[in-house]
């Protein structure tokens, strides 16, 4: 049990409804945890939640949304941070730590279309809304005959957006969706097969600074092992491709078999902007070394075309 702090721990977020759905979440579980210390939140709005009109795959900036909330971090004005965990990049700032990833939500992406029709049967040529250059690769091998459409904003900007622009349908990430409560809104929740989520998709984690025990024996509570374990390989993976938001790399990790026996695979793929070349491999291994099984793929899918393919991108978005 951690001692109990004589000041209030600051909790930093960003502002969207999304950002402060997640952090009343982890304020919920402290407060249940330690009931008798005191907790302030402090939203700060970061670079991403100011440039609302370019696709982020162009802005091409690691840390959009985490940057300044790590900086009030280190300058001591805020003491933990709550991100998705999807949003953080692989590599944080000298002094920061991951304190906690928490239980995942459903890691799916889902289609969400006026019409209730799924991906599958939508007419030839629909419009369908997503910047994700992942989502559109493998959007784009699935139906490769629907025009898709950049999409940015928070979560109620784009629904807004789906109605105004009268376009056929919209992905998004279930957990936010869910979160926010708009399950009811979703048409589909796509397979995993057909699309991998995005690194991390689906989890809430809390950032801290590293070596700051006090804090760190608030947050230890709120790691779900499974869900560690599984991104924690998701994340050595894309750390090794060196992927951003801006090439198209999807991952899930997942624990299969009971004590003993558990293993963790860990599926990950690198696609092509056009989605025409798609590389794409699963493997498995021990729980105790994620970060290994992030690594090994890697290689495997760097060997199998995804060195090409991430040059290519590389290529292209420089022009
Ligand atoms: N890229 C933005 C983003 N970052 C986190 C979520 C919510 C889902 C999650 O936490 O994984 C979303 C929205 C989306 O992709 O639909």
């Amino acid at each position: 049990m951690s001692a109990i702090i004589k000041r209030p721990i600051v909790i930093g977020t960003r502002d969207s409804a999304l950002a402060l759905w997640q952090t009343n979440w982890v304020l919920g579980r402290l407060k249940e945890l330690f009931p008798e210390q005191s907790f302030e939140v402090k939203a700060i709005k970061t670079k991403g939640d100011k440039i609302l009109d370019v696709a982020l795959a162009k802005i091409g900036d690691k840390g959009l949304f985490t940057k300044e909330l790590e900086v009030a971090m280190l300058e001591g004005e805020i003491d933990m941070a709550v991100h998705s965990l999807k949003d953080m990049p692989t590599q944080l700032p000298e002094g920061l730590v991951i304190g906690a990833i928490c239980e995942r939500e459903d890691c799916r992406d889902v289609f969400i279309s006026p019409s209730g029709t799924k991906i599958e049967d939508l007419p030839e040529g629909a419009k369908v809304a997503t910047s994700s250059l992942r989502r559109k690769s493998q959007l784009w091998k699935w139906r490769p005959d629907l025009e898709l459409v950049d999409i940015r904003g928070n979560l109620q900007t784009r629904m807004r957006k789906l109605e105004e622009q009268k376009l056929d349908g919209l992905i998004l990430a279930a957990a936010g969706v869910i979160r926010l409560g708009w399950a009811d809104k979703i048409t589909q929740y796509i397979p995993t097969d057909l699309i991998l989520p995005a690194v991390g998709q689906g989890s809430i984690t809390i950032e801290m600074r590293e070596g700051d025990e006090e804090i760190a024996s608030f947050v230890a509570p709120l790691n779900h092992e499974a869900s560690a374990l599984a991104i924690r390989a998701e994340r050595a993976l894309m750390r090794k491709l060196e992927g951003g938001c801006q090439v198209p790399i999807g991952a899930l990790g997942s624990l299969q078999g009971q004590g003993e026996n558990r293993r963790l695979v860990l599926n990950g793929l690198v696609a092509s902007l056009d989605g025409r070349n798609i590389c794409q491999e699963q493997i498995e291994g021990n729980t105790d070394e994620p970060e290994e099984i992030g690594l090994r793929l890697a290689e495997r899918l760097l060997q199998l075309g995804a060195r090409e393919i991430l040059n290519d991108v590389r290529q292209e978005s420089k022009q």
